[in-house]
């Protein structure tokens, strides 16, 4: 039997087909956590002038050089009312934060060591040469590229693309993500289950995940294991034109695990099935005309951690990012963790810092993958190499963090 294939292998195979979605113009306000799909250039210089960092006074440095001088006020400068006079010898404007620095001003002496007296002010302290003023384009000067494509725009950056004059900026369209339950025993939480049934739970985290991650979710549904209702369902997330169909459940082997038969049936091209990892061994993807299909394990714990693992960087590469995984991060092993198998674990951590300052991942006891409450507890995913090397308590490893 051929070697199962390995993480990094099938996340190729997820991503080689996905190129970013087209660019639309988004408003500012609504462009949180959008991806851009162009560079953006400064469309002016900011400052556009030399302005003022206090409110005080405007001088010729060489007026101030000690401290008692004494000036006439010719006139008012306050920030959007450039004065159009000159500051001569012996001359000073009163100037407020972000006024335009009068021509002949090179200092700004601040308010409180000024007295004034009708058009006469008079400074206890010295100024210093160019003190209190900001330069023309000290921030940023026009066609400076501040904000490349790729990047995920933080509320920080909003501010900037507006100062930088931008209304609106290109990104890429939100993926849409189907999410589709399948299982006969589930039932929506909120509701009394039967005998032998479950509450539905993973995809409650999955989407959250998705949204996160820049995603519009569609909720598809529970369908029964039942071959026409799932490929029922495969239409729908077709007529919703999904990006991604993201199913949950029935990817294993069992007489009722009908996924991959449903969407084969409808014309899924599939790339793989089952890879060397836990949890997670049974993970499915593949092709339905433009669709990704993501068909992840029903036990709550795999279908989350092969969405962080897999949905994750599948989001990102259509939103035009170019950090697609959730990066690793080394730390100290919390517990000793014994020799690993031939697959790559992802054991559910709590993360923590011990007196040096150094993040310590502990793995939870309990690493099964139906378990809920485990998986609440952990902050982190403590990763395995195949064959990994056993690791004594204080050992290095690596984590990543789980998004909350
Ligand atoms: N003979 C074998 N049996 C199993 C194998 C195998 O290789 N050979 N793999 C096991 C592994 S590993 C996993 S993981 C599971 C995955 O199976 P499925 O994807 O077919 O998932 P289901 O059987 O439908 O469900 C598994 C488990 O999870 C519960 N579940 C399903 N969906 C949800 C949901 N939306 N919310 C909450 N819980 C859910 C379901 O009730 C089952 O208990 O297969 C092993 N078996
Ligand atoms: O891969 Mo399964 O997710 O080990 O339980």
């Amino acid at each position: 039997m051929a070697a199962p294939l390995s993480v990094a292998d099938a996340l190729a195979r997820v991503l080689d087909p996905a190129a970013p979605l087209p660019a639309e113009t988004v408003p500012l306000a609504q462009a949180h956590g959008r991806v851009l799909a162009e560079d953006l250039a400064a469309r002016r210089t900011q400052p556009p002038d030399d302005v003022s960092a206090m409110d005080g006074y405007a001088v010729r440095a060489a007026d101030v050089a000690a401290p008692g001088a004494r000036l006439r006020v010719i006139g008012e400068v306050p920030a959007g009312r450039p004065f159009d006079g000159t500051v001569g010898p012996g001359e000073t404007a009163r100037i407020f934060t972000g006024g335009v620095m009068p021509a002949g001003a090179d200092t700004v002496v601040v308010q409180e060591v000024a007295t004034r007296d009708g058009d006469t002010v008079t400074f206890s302290a010295a100024g210093t040469p160019g003190r209190h003023v900001r330069r023309r384009g000290r921030d940023f000067a026009t066609g400076a590229v501040l904000l490349r494509r790729g990047r995920r725009l933080t509320m920080r950056d909003l501010a900037l693309a507006a100062a930088m004059n931008h209304p609106a900026v290109p990104a890429h369209r939100r993926p849409r993500v189907g999410l589709l339950a399948t299982g006969d025993e589930l039932v929506p939480p909120g509701t009394e289950p039967g005998p032998g049934r479950i509450v539905y739970s993973n995809g409650f985290a999955i989407g959250a995940l998705a949204r996160h991650e820049g995603a519009d979710t569609i909720d598809l549904g529970i369908v029964p294991d039942r071959l026409d209702e799932t490929v029922a369902a495969i239409r729908r997330a077709r007529a919703e034109a999904v990006d991604v169909l993201v199913t949950t459940g029935g990817a294993s082997v069992g007489d009722y695990d009908l996924v991959q038969t449903a969407l084969a049936s409808e014309g899924m091209r599939l790339a793989f099935w089952k890879i060397a990892m836990r949890p997670g061994r049974p993970l499915m993807s593949g092709r339905l005309g433009e669709v990704h299909v993501l068909g992840l394990p029903g036990n709550p714990v795999s279908s989350f951690v092969t969405a962080v693992l897999f949905l994750v960087p599948l989001l990102r590469r259509l939103q035009g990012r170019g950090d697609l995984s959730i990066p690793d991060e080394p730390a100290i092993a919390g517990a000793a963790l014994k020799e690993n198998d031939e697959r790559a674990d992802f054991l559910r951590a709590m993360l923590s810092t011990d007196a040096e300052g150094r993040l310590v991942a502990t793995p939870v006891t309990d690493q099964d993958s139906s378990l809920l409450a485990p998986l609440g507890l952990a902050d982190g995913l403590l990763l395995r190499a195949p064959h990994a090397a056993p690791v004594p308590a204080g050992g290095p490893c690596r984590v990543i963090r789980l998004p909350a």
